[in-house]
């Protein structure tokens, strides 16, 4: 198979397919704000941020992109919940191939599921997100609903959200259910800002793996919310991000788990040779600089290349390259490959590193 772009990468190879990925752009049309614990937040920027993206992402000529949730702000003005979201999606669609979209907490404190799903191009009977697609036959992506369960995004009398609230009174005592005060280690992500996968998504995902096995296919599994506590904090975890991986660790195929929430990023490698990418918000990018990339497919490994935090879009000084190998067999200890390098100013996306430990 080609390159989409016809383009060798500079490890040499061909990869199979190359796709963009972006994670909470999180745009509202107000002053830049602060997170609650102080960080940042640029509501305007970050729709430049994802402007620039979709424009890389066609010089690239990417086969597709994968938004990772939370694409409006719980802050942007209810009655310009519709517009500003709308605002965000044109900007989606001028990329030239398909995007895929999976929902996050902000996305639902605008819009309830039944408004909202339409809008992502979701396609789902009873208003859940989850689905998944084969752009080759050699992989398959998966895209959870992490808000499955959750006190979010339901009406107020739907049985998930009466099952996430008691969830969160069994778990939580404080009357915030959004503060892990006095909650301890992983307790700490019993929060009203996170969710659940529920059991009958639970089942479904049991039975595309099996599938995907079956076909001898690497999976790419995708959630807004992380499913490792050593890729995230503790505060972002998806509830039961533990059950997601019991049933992921029965099978070979899933190679790689992405996600976002989580704003600041993060990486790591499980304890059964899964890695977890966490991607950086968009949200958060001093103005004029980014957080997005793409990924390129190989039969044995993936490279991200992400232009991240403080790199001005133009000279693409620092390209941040995670080379995932994905054979079975020996695990790597986290962060062992994965490598930060800077860039001279005339160099424009960067060679993938060849891992000290080949799996
Ligand atoms: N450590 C924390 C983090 C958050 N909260 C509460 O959650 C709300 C949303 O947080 P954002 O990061 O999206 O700003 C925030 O307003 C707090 O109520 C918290 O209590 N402790
Ligand atoms: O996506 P937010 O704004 O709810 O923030 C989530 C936090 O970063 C989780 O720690």
């Amino acid at each position: 198979m080609n390159y989409s772009n016809g383009l060798v990468n500079a490890r040499g190879k061909q990869p199979l397919l190359s796709f963009g990925v972006i994670s909470d752009v999180q745009y509202a049309d107000i002053p830049d704000g602060r997170s609650f614990l102080g960080i940042p937040r640029y509501y305007r920027h970050s729709l430049l941020v994802l402007q620039r993206a979709v424009e890389k992402w066609n010089e690239q000529k990417l086969k597709f992109v994968i938004n990772f949730g939370d694409i409006v702000d719980g802050f942007c003005p209810k009655d310009q919940s519709l517009t500003a979201t709308k605002k965000v999606m044109d900007e989606f669609n001028l990329f030239d191939g398909p995007v895929y979209h999976m929902i996050g907490n902000h996305c639902l404190y605008n819009l309830p599921r039944e408004n909202l799903l339409p809008l992502l191009n979701i396609h789902s009977s009873n208003n859940l997100a989850y689905y998944d697609f084969s752009p080759i036959p050699e992989y398959r992506f998966i895209i959870l609903d992490g808000y499955d369960i959750s006190a979010i995004g339901w009406p107020k009398d739907h049985p998930n959200t009466l099952k996430a609230l008691h969830f969160l009174e069994e778990r939580n005592p404080n009357s915030d259910k959004n503060s892990p005060n006095g909650l301890v280690g992983l307790e700490r992500r019993f929060l009203m800002f996170n969710g659940a996968v529920g059991k009958e998504q639970l089942e479904w995902l049991d039975r595309v793996l099996q599938d995907a096995t079956k076909l001898n296919q690497k999976v790419v599994l995708c959630c807004h919310l992380p499913l490792d506590p050593n890729a995230s904090s503790t505060e972002a975890l998806l509830w039961n991000y533990d059950e997601v991986m019991d049933v992921v660790h029965r099978y070979n195929c899933v190679k790689v788990c992405l996600s976002g929430h989580a704003h600041k990023g993060g990486y790591s490698i499980d304890s059964y040779g899964v890695h977890h990418r966490v991607l950086e918000a968009a949200l958060e990018c001093p103005p004029s600089t980014n957080a997005f990339g793409y990924i390129d497919l190989f039969h044995d490994s993936l490279l991200l290349s992400v232009t991240s935090y403080g790199v001005n879009f133009s000279s693409l000084q620092q390209t941040l390259i995670v080379t995932a190998s994905l054979e079975p067999g020996q695990v790597l200890k986290a962060g062992e490959d994965q490598i930060t390098l800077t860039w001279s100013l005339n160099t424009t996306f960067a060679a993938g590193i060849d891992l000290p430990t080949k799996l």
